[in-house]
């Protein structure tokens, strides 16, 4: 694999073709060329609807720590609006989800990222897996709180999906307390089965 390591740093970067609701967003530098949709990509139309609107598979199959109601420490993660290009959804912070005692750990709030940028992702057609993930903690989520949950494509190029998101504390206007910008890659279905142990 031949990874780009090339990296924009210092000044904001403009996404070119956001389908974030309020519209071409700039992004807080430095961000990753590598998450970045290259010129050329292909952008998702406005308003149209996801070419795949729901995910068979995931309805079937509750073990997902993200979204799966059958993991007991589970994030439990449940959309609430999928309009278009961008999928909102939602989840409360549970004990179990602490680092530092009565705050969110990270680790969990990039987890949830990746689950709703993965589900814009799934819904664009293909079998897409998170290749690379870039999180932004803004702000720390008490424990008992609902964190919001956004995310849209900004690209397709090739094999690569470019998605965004963030995640509101309390609110869908409450105060951004994590953003995420990753890079989705469209695998053949024999990857979910070949490495598996058991
Ligand atoms: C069931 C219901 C589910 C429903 C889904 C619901 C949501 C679930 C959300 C969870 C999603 C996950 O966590 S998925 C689990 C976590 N992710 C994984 O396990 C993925 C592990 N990684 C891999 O399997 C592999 O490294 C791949 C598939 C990512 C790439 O390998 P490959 O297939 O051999 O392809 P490769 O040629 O290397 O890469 C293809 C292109 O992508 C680029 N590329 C690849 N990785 C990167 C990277 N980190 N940073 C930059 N660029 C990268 C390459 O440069 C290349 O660009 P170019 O040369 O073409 O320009």
């Amino acid at each position: 694999m031949t990874i780009p390591s090339d990296r924009v740093s210092g000044e904001d970067l403009e996404v070119w073709a956001s389908a974030a609701p309020d519209g071409p967003v700039r992004r807080r530098g430095p961000a990753s060329s590598r998450t970045t949709p290259p010129a050329g990509a292909a952008a998702p139309a406005a308003g149209a609807p996801f070419p795949r609107a729901s995910s068979p598979a995931r309805d079937d199959y509750q073990g997902c720590f993200g979204c799966g109601g059958d993991s007991p420490s589970g994030l439990r993660i449940v959309e609430t609006r999928v309009d278009g290009t961008s999928v909102e959804a939602e989840f409360a912070v549970r004990d179990v989800h602490q680092g530092a005692p009565g705050l969110a750990h990270g680790g969990l709030l990039a987890t949830a990222m990746d689950e709703v940028l993965g589900s814009v992702a799934w819904r664009l057609g293909g079998r897409y897996v998170t290749g690379r993930l870039e999180t932004d903690f803004l702000a720390p989520v008490p424990v008992g709180a609902t964190v919001r949950l956004r995310a849209w494509c900004n690209g397709v190029h090739g094999r690569k999906a470019y998605v965004e998101g963030e995640g509101r504390i309390g609110a869908p206007d409450g105060p951004v307390a994590v953003r995420a910008a990753a890079l989705f890659v469209e695998v053949p279905e024999e990857h979910f089965t070949k490495e598996r142990l058991n």
